[in-house]
């Protein structure tokens, strides 16, 4: 089998959480700066992305519903042969906390449902491999990131922008365990300006430091100032996005009239879900 082989590489799967308020080509350029580095590294098989749009109930000002959200970036990735759109996080009635959509697709990878592992286990079994040939040269030998069945287990990554490793140091938004899980037992994959902060932000956190052999800082020399928020703000001033998203996801923008100053009104004075959620846990 080949997962004994010293030179196979760790698969890894890249999951990118956000309000995606709409989809931009920027997220798009996420995936593929961080697939290029970690294949430059030699060690990593980048097989699959996932987009987890995050539910109604994060109550972020401005955000419009998931349904909208989750359908704009299945279109935006319709064209892709390895980024995908996973509504499993949105469709929860309560907002979730990142490390339990990264549990959850752990989970769901190490499954032993054929159905599920497809892309893992399909080498495995394909007839006529060289390596098939010596099937008593190695033992099995058990790794932690194999399933129950033995099958070797792609790592899930946290795919984000710096703004949102920096923002593990606003109080009440993130736990400390939280962001020990995720950094120790998934791994970030971080998208940077060069000369920003974020190297200083890490330095200067002992939980982060302590991991840092688990943060993969990706610098982005192609700079893409894209946001979101700028495609709201344009939509609302009547001015052109074309370019700045993929088309159908214009067309679908404009078609459904999704961005004006109404939607942008949503929620405005609730409480973000995760501040709300730890306020009242710290209370307790
Ligand atoms: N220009 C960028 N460089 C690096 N990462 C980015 C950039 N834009 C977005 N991201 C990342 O994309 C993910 C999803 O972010 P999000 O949905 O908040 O998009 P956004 O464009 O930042 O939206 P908003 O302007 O509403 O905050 C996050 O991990 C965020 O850090
Ligand atoms: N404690 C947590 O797990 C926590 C806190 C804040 C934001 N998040 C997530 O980070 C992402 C941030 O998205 P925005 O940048 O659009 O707000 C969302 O997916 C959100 O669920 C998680
Ligand atoms: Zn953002």
């Amino acid at each position: 089998m080949a997962m004994e082989d010293p030179d196979r590489k760790t698969e890894v799967v890249l999951l990118a959480c956000g309000s995606f308020n709409p989809i931009t080509n920027m997220h798009l350029r996420l995936f593929e700066l961080a697939k290029d580095y970690l294949h430059e590294t030699g060690k990593y098989k980048v097989i699959k992305g996932i987009i987890s749009p995050v539910g109604d109930a994060y109550k972020k000002k401005g955000l419009i519903s998931a349904d909208h959200r989750v359908t704009m970036a299945k279109l935006a990735t319709n064209n892709s042969d390895w980024v995908e759109v996973d509504d499993w996080e949105s469709s929860q009635s309560e907002w979730l906390e990142t490390v339990k959509v990264l549990r959850h697709h752990h989970e769901k990878l190490s499954s032993p449902d054929p159905t599920v592992s497809l892309q893992n286990a399909l080498p495995l079994t394909k007839p006529g491999r060289k390596r098939k040939q010596e099937p008593n040269r190695h033992d099995p030998i058990k790794k932690k990131n194999q399933s129950p069945d033995g099958k070797n287990v792609p790592q899930v990554k946290l795919l984000c922008g710096s703004d949102v490793l920096e923002s593990f140091g606003i109080p009440n938004l993130w736990k400390l365990e939280d962001i020990t899980e995720i950094i120790q037992n998934y791994g970030l994959v971080c998208i940077s300006r060069a000369g920003n902060s974020t190297q200083k932000f890490i330095y200067e956190s002992d939980i982060l430091w302590k991991y840092k052999n688990n943060i993969h800082l990706v610098e982005e020399w192609i700079t893409n100032d894209i946001s979101s928020t700028k495609i709201r703000r344009a939509l609302r001033r009547g001015q052109s996005i074309r370019y700045l998203v993929p088309d159908v996801v214009r067309a679908y923008i404009e078609k459904n009239d999704l961005y004006s100053p109404e939607s942008e009104d949503r929620n405005a004075g609730v409480t973000l879900a995760p501040l709300q959620k730890n306020a009242s846990d710290s209370k307790n």
